[in-house]
């Protein structure tokens, strides 16, 4: 159900209770971290700061894009404000733990390896299932209000930690769409991508709402109607003009003329809506030239799940059964975490 009064907690069992501040922290602090059996560590949370200024969101305007068929979107320039932007990034890459997920998939009599070009985390559990309040977490039947039965998932969902329980509650409120899912993705330099897909998965709702924010390097968002797509061809890159305004730049050729290209900035936010998902496809194409300690991009996307197989699939996919990553400070890359002792 939309949220329709501001500041109302609209999915109680997905934004678990943090506690209020007693007094203001400008520093992470460990001493109201969010915990989990789940996790690998302890995620710390947002400095007030930040906190405050999430809570103005969204800062910029926004622009709706619905002139090409089949395409609903709604791109908020700087939906978190500048002046925060850089920090909240900082803050996630230090904090989450990420993973490099390899998999294998069946094309026709042949099994591939896939390696995901880019680090991935993922929180939520579908609406068939909810978190229990803070502190325990635990999975439990929403309607029941039961214990959840061990087998019913082959993964372990993650309760949403409390520092993007914020911004998820923030974007709830400004789209008056609801989410229980929160899946990451850390670009560490232009050789980290994901190709063109189209996130309309049989378990989302159906025209699902995909909020989609950036913060860090600036990297091309490229889209492309599925009809247009030649068979064979799906990775066909527009020759878009640079932005201009709004950020959006249209191919010249004819012949896909409903290409599109976005550089997306950090605090932008693109909601992606109606048949977006259904008709359009999107990527991030590598980039050569984004290098060097500023390359570093983060992604998050709040989606919502209305099916187990959404559960069992998002962590296949986010988290898999390697190592988790850990951001390192002094050598500026991510570093495979072992827990101590
Ligand atoms: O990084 C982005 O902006 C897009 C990510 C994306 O499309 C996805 O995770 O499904
Ligand atoms: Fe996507």
């Amino acid at each position: 159900m939309p949220s329709m009064t501001p500041k109302k907690r609209t999915l109680d069992s997905f934004f678990t209770s943090s506690s209020p501040a007693k007094k203001q922290r400008t520093e992470p602090s460990l001493e109201n971290a969010f915990n989990h059996p789940t996790y690998p560590f302890p995620v710390p949370s947002l400095p007030d700061t930040i906190i405050e200024k999430l809570n103005t969101s969204p800062a910029g305007s926004s622009k709706r894009i619905n002139d090409q068929p089949d395409l609903d979107l709604l791109y908020h320039h700087s939906f978190i404000h500048k002046d925060i932007a850089r920090d909240l990034f900082d803050f996630l890459r230090q904090h989450l733990f990420f993973y490099r997920v390899h998999y294998k998939i069946k094309r026709g009599p042949s099994e591939h390896s896939i390696s995901t070009p880019r680090y991935t985390t993922v929180f939520g559990v579908d609406s068939t299932s909810a978190f229990s309040p803070t502190p325990s977490n635990h999975l439990i039947d929403p309607l029941s209000g039961h214990p959840v039965p061990k087998d019913r998932y082959k993964c372990r969902p993650r309760p949403l930690p409390s520092c993007l329980q914020h911004l998820c509650r923030t974007t709830e409120e400004s789209t008056l769409e609801t989410f229980n899912f929160c899946l990451v993705n850390y670009y560490a330099d232009g050789a980290d991508s994901i190709s063109f897909h189209s996130d309309d998965e049989h378990f989302l709702s159906p025209e699902p709402a995909i909020a989609s924010f950036s913060l860090g390097a600036r990297r091309d968002f490229l889209m492309k109607h599925k009809a247009a797509v030649p068979p064979n061809k799906d990775d066909a890159e527009p020759v878009s003009s640079s932005t201009a305004g709004d950020g959006k730049g249209k191919d010249n050729d004819s012949s896909s003329s409903s290409s599109l290209k976005f550089v997306l900035q950090s605090g932008d936010m693109l909601l992606m809506r109606g048949k977006t998902q259904t008709c359009w496809l999107h990527s991030i194409p590598k980039r050569k030239g984004v290098e060097g300690p500023r390359a570093g991009r983060i992604n998050i996307t709040f989606r919502k799940a209305v099916k187990r197989e959404g559960t069992e699939n998002y962590y296949r996919y986010n988290v898999g059964d390697g190592e988790p990553y850990r951001w390192d400070e002094k050598r500026g890359e991510m570093v495979v975490w072992k827990k101590e002792g």
